[in-house]
């Protein structure tokens, strides 16, 4: 690694997240933007796509082809799950520390890639979420229910989204049975009239997934106890939000020798 300077990849520049990401890196001293990752638009440089910073660094239709030409530290994804995952594993053979915020890796990829990141002896971070409110809220919602097994998770996004429950639901699910005794929620004898009615389930938990164009990503955690609930609700109105998160894990990611599951296991 150049010193002190992080050299950045970051995949899917004209995504939503993308575009917010090419900016941080061009913005942010320390770091330097490589190359960038497009599904098409080989051979131009960046400042050629449109609202794009003064940036001459060249854009490639394939990251296999753009590691084999360029010096880079850090992968940073922002694409499709399918996209996301290939990436993931290509980045690790070349040495090329992977941040990815793609969501929809489900455990057995993570522990694979984790396998993976130890071998090659280099950090690795997938998080589902960069924003710090929404880690706390995670967080918040892993105290409360050693107290209240009894929760529902309903997590809303943007109609763009290709995957259900969304990454930041599922890990927020895992947190809360890490302290939570599995239990099946709602009556014992409960039937679904219309399939789906009561979301996806993950050990008796449920997660209800909503799609609406107008919403951002936004995630309201419920406990119910006798006589009172809780709500932990989080809302991210804009792409800004998840920056401070992106910057954060590739700061850290070159220091790592492991793969890290989730912005908590980074923030002080
Ligand atoms: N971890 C986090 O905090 C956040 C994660 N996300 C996740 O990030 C991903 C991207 O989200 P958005 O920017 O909203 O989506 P988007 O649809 O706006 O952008 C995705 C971009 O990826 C590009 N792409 C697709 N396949 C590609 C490939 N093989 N190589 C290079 N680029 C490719 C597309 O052309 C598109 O420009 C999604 O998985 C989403 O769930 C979104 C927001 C926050
Ligand atoms: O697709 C999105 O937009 C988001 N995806 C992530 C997720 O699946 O949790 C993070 C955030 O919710 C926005």
């Amino acid at each position: 690694m150049a010193e002190n300077i992080i050299r950045v990849v970051v995949a899917g520049p004209r995504g939503k997240m993308g575009m917010e990401a090419v900016k941080l890196v061009n913005e942010t001293d320390h770091f330097e933007l490589a190359a960038a990752v497009d599904s098409k638009n080989d051979g131009i440089q960046i400042k050629d796509l449109e609202g794009m910073p003064d940036d001459k660094a060249p854009v490639f239709d394939d990251l296999e082809k753009c590691l084999d030409q360029v010096e880079a530290d850090v992968l940073v994804d922002l694409t499709t799950p399918e996209a996301g995952k290939k990436h993931l594993g290509i980045a690790l053979d070349h040495g090329v520390r992977p941040v990815i915020g793609t969501t929809g890796f489900n455990e057995e990829e993570i522990e694979q890639s984790r396998k993976k990141a130890e071998e090659k002896g280099i950090g690795a971070i997938i998080a589902p979420n960069f924003a710090v409110g929404a880690v706390l809220m995670m967080k918040f919602s892993q105290m409360a229910a050693k107290y209240f097994p009894d929760v529902e998770i309903l997590e809303m996004h943007h109609d763009n989204k290709l995957d259900a429950p969304s990454g930041t639901a599922a890990k927020t699910a895992a947190l809360i049975n890490e302290v939570r005794t599995p239990k099946q929620q709602g009556h014992p004898d409960e039937k679904e009239d219309m399939e789906g009615a009561r979301g996806a389930e993950v050990n008796g938990l449920h997660i209800h997934s909503v799609r609406l164009p107008g919403l951002v990503a936004h995630q309201e955690v419920l406990f119910g106890g006798a006589g009172q609930t809780l709500t932990i609700r989080h809302d991210s109105i804009n792409r800004q939000s998840f920056m401070p998160g992106v910057r954060l894990a590739v700061d850290n990611v070159v220091r790592l020798k492991t793969l890290v599951y989730g912005l908590e296991n980074i923030m002080e």
